[in-house]
């Protein structure tokens, strides 16, 4: 047997961003073709679209979402609280791919899908309190390629940092990247197709 070291995905690579461990892999190996993936999870989710409560004003989120997770894993942010789902079984085997490749267990994902270029996500912080002091998050994206966008928090010294994520790619947050940094995908002027992002978490028991 010859071992062929070109062949096999290449590992997480860590990001040189300061206050922040991200660690990021272009591809990543899902069993099967990325765009049938893709296809199964647009339409076989339940997908809602959330209200969320900004400065007294009531607002649809301008993307779908779906929680799935271990039961009783209910999790609040911005004035929701979402009961998971449970585990379908395409979700709970994305779930053991990315567990292994990243070496941490999770009990939930949120599922957000960007119909087109026009929906988006704000500016905010994984740094909910049942997400512990320094939450592991593990997002794995489908479909479109979009731009995340991550803003220190504090050091307007350093400029913001934009990552393209295409499809079948593993962004890995940990450490203080929650603390430090706040990170969005931007609505863009581009038409695009849908794209689906799992971020994976761990929900502490209370
Ligand atoms: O769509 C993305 O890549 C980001 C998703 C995200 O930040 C989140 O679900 O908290
Ligand atoms: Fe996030």
């Amino acid at each position: 047997m010859t071992l062929d070291l070109f062949a096999s995905e290449p590992a997480l690579e860590r990001l040189q961003i300061e206050d922040a461990e991200i660690s990021f892999a272009r591809q990543i190996d899902l069993g099967e073709p990325t765009d049938e993936v893709l296809r199964e999870l647009i339409d076989s989710t339940p997908w809602r679209q959330e209200a969320v409560t900004i400065y007294g004003k009531k607002h649809l989120q301008p993307r779908l979402v779906a929680w799935y997770g271990d039961v009783g894993r209910t999790y609040s942010y911005s004035g929701i609280s979402l009961e998971p789902l449970l585990w379908t079984d395409t979700l709970a085997k994305l779930r053991d791919i990315v567990q292994d490749l990243v070496n941490e267990r999770f009990n939930s994902v949120l599922l957000n899908y960007y119909r087109d270029h026009r929906d988006s996500m704000g500016f905010h912080s994984d740094d909910e309190k049942e997400l512990g002091p320094t939450p592991v998050i593990a997002s794995v994206s489908l479909g479109a390629t979009r731009t995340f966008v991550l803003k220190h928090k504090t050091r307007p010294e350093l400029s913001p940092v934009r990552l393209e994520l295409p499809s079948g790619s593993l962004l890995l947050m940990k450490g203080l990247t929650q603390k430090n940094w706040k990170h969005g995908i931007d609505k863009q002027s581009k038409p695009c197709g849908p794209r689906v992002n799992l971020t994976f978490r761990r929900i502490v028991p209370r």
